[in-house]
């Protein structure tokens, strides 16, 4: 419903469905308090309230006009853009430039904030600038010779000693790329440094994920050395929980963490609002580790703080004590060498996955649409699909496997076969949406509605931390001797947890790419919906696509494939920029300033 009292460009906007009601009631209230009717100066701050919506930290107003596309289903509408955004210069509701005292809405370089994440962005950029000029942390790195004994130049062995030289490090892959097995050793020699040892806590963003961390870890520490009592938390645990408060926490700028060392997985689902307060509460003399894949897509919340980190410019003078290693690492391309001076190293070579599944992420990574659809092209293991013929037959073969061991109490083969094969979809409803294809499928199987047989395989959807089932988390209904229990992998082995112990749980035949980000399977199956879909983008192909170990079966148009490869999640951040207070040199630099 639009709100009554929108006129001019507000409801033009409104009515075209580039803004919702709650964009427009923020807008006009904003004013109301400031005394500010100019529309154009509405008009922005309400896109400013529809950037965070969107996942945006700002709006970049130089290219608003191009990055919005009206509702598909309002009437056609050519959008009165305003010709220039100058009203927001003198505007009693913003404050211009990185200096000038507070006001709702900050203008800096052509890009808007709500004066809200113009804070945290400036607490991050100062917190992260403060750390790198700081002199660099003293480190023995001849235990690096025993740890990575493979052939050189090795960009695990490159990002452990990068990491142990710094205050703040980024290490990215897709996966199965090391970044666990580097973080293993980093650790280990950050141990064996002369001293006491250092305090070091393992986070991720959600249960399932720092689950899976310490897993992983504890995996690696017999061989490495390593303490058996890590543990991994969410950061929302580390960070101490407040009941009065969603967004603060008890460790905050006056009461920091007692960690020395925090690394950080699945860094790529950490918001903007999340980074700050964790920047905020690290001891100035904590290290901290970033551990992500910044092509995977993006947190819920506003802001792509690890893809920032990967795409900033270096600071000036930064590279200096760059380890010996990086002299040798002479296969680094100029990129990847502007991103070392930022303390980011990208591990390359999969361990995972061969070569047609790294060939086809790679091509996506890159945009290359042609290459991909060549890939697909190839062979059994990669295939474009036009119909969903073959894959409800491979359905319905995977699902009687599934319910036979299921039947017959056997967990193990269950989990085992529930990694085999998954159905991921970009849309929660419609027709190419998980909904739709949860029933279509239990269909295809037989099960009716709302029952749980043997072999269907289930989700999670909230944090349970009596059974310690974490929201992502899947599993399979199993007959076994005391009734149906529901299996999860647990380090090894199976877990078996009573129906009638889960509350927040679905049936999971298919998933979103959103909630398969984690997980591995042997087939994956990427329902693409129409090219049209503002959901369909190459982050979302990319994340998809490397889900998968062995084959990807990709049902689509070729449209759809490369409407998603052309379409990069775009979340304005002036973290990308260097922001000098006016007088420095950066001043404007690079921006193309909308208010000439
Ligand atoms: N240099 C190496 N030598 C031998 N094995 C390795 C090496 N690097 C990684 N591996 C193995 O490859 C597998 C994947 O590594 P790891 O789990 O560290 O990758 P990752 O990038 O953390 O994966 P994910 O993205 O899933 O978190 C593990 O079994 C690991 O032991």
């Amino acid at each position: 419903m639009i709100p009554v009292r929108a006129e001019g460009l507000l409801r033009e906007f409104a009515d075209a469905g580039v803004l919702a009601p709650a964009d427009v009631h923020v807008a006009l209230r904003l004013g109301r308090l400031g005394s500010e009717q100019r529309e154009p100066v509405l008009l922005a701050a309400a896109l400013a309230v529809r950037g965070v919506r969107a996942g945006s930290v700002c709006v970049d107003l130089a290219t608003v006009a191009d990055s919005v596309v009206p509702d598909e289903d309002a009437p056609p509408v050519e959008l009165a853009w305003p010709a220039e955004w100058t009203a927001l210069e003198d505007s009693p509701v913003v404050a211009v430039g990185v200096d000038a005292p507070w006001r709702p809405l900050r203008l800096v370089d052509g890009l808007l904030y709500l004066d809200r994440y113009w804070q945290q962005e400036q607490l991050v950029r100062r917190e992260l600038d403060e750390r790198a000029a700081r002199p660099a942390p003293a480190v023995d790195l001849t235990g690096l010779d025993v740890l990575f004994d493979g052939p050189a130049p090795d960009l695990q062995r490159l990002a452990t000693a990068v990491a142990a030289g710094r205050w703040v490090s980024v290490i990215t892959g897709g996966p199965g790329t090391g970044k666990t097995h580097t973080v293993a050793r980093l650790l280990k020699v950050l141990l064996d440094q002369p001293g006491p040892p250092p305090r070091i806590a393992l986070a991720a963003p959600t249960g399932k994920a720092a689950a899976r961390l310490q897993e992983s870890v504890l995996e690696q520490a017999a061989a490495v050395g390593l303490p058996l009592d890590l543990t991994a938390s969410t950061l929302h645990r580390l960070l101490g929980w407040r009941p009065d408060s969603r967004s603060r926490f008890r460790h905050d700028a006056g009461n920091h963490l007692p960690y020395d060392v925090v690394v950080v997985d699945e860094s790529s689902m950490v918001s903007l609002t999340m980074m700050a307060r964790l920047l905020e509460a690290l001891r100035p003399t904590a290290r901290l580790v970033l551990v992500g894949d910044p092509d995977q897509l993006t947190p819920v919340d506003a802001g792509a703080v690890l893809s920032d980190l990967v795409h900033r410019p270096a600071a000036d003078g930064a590279g200096a004590g760059l380890p010996d290693d990086a002299r040798d690492a002479v296969d680094l391309d100029a990129d990847e060498r502007r991103q070392l001076r930022n303390g980011v190293v990208r591990l390359r070579v999969s361990q995972r996955y061969g070569p047609g599944i790294a060939g086809l992420a790679e091509a996506v990574r890159k945009g290359e649409a042609d290459r991909v659809l060549e890939l697909l092209d190839t062979g059994a293991e990669l295939t474009l699909e036009p119909d969903t013929a073959a894959l409800e037959e491979r359905i319905r073969a995977s699902a009687a496997e599934l319910r036979s061991a299921a039947e017959s109490g056997d967990a193990e083969r269950c989990l085992a076969l529930l990694g085999r094969h998954r159905l991921l979809c970009a849309h929660q409803r419609g027709p190419a949406g998980v909904a739709t294809w949860n029933d279509r499928v239990g269909r295809l199987i037989g099960a009716v509605p709302g029952e749980w047989p043997p072999g269907a395989p289930l989700l999670i959807t909230a944090n349970d931390y009596e059974n310690e089932l974490w929201n992502g988390d899947t599993g399979v209904v199993v007959r076994t001797d005391d009734g149906l229990r529901a299996a999860f992998l647990r380090g090894t082995g199976p877990d078996l947890v009573p129906l009638s112990r889960l509350s927040a749980v679905h049936p999971a035949h298919a998933l979103t790419v959103h909630r398969s980000q984690g997980s591995q399977f042997e087939e994956v199956a990427v329902l693409l919906p129409p090219a049209s879909s503002p959901l369909l983008t190459r982050e979302l192909l990319y994340t998809a696509v490397t889900r998968a170990s062995r084959s990807v079966r990709i049902v689509g148009s070729e449209e759809s494939v490369r409407a998603a490869i052309g379409r990069q999640v775009v979340r304005a951040s002036g973290l990308r920029r260097r922001m000098d207070p006016p007088g420095g040199a950066q001043g404007t630099r690079g921006a193309r300033s909308p208010l000439a």
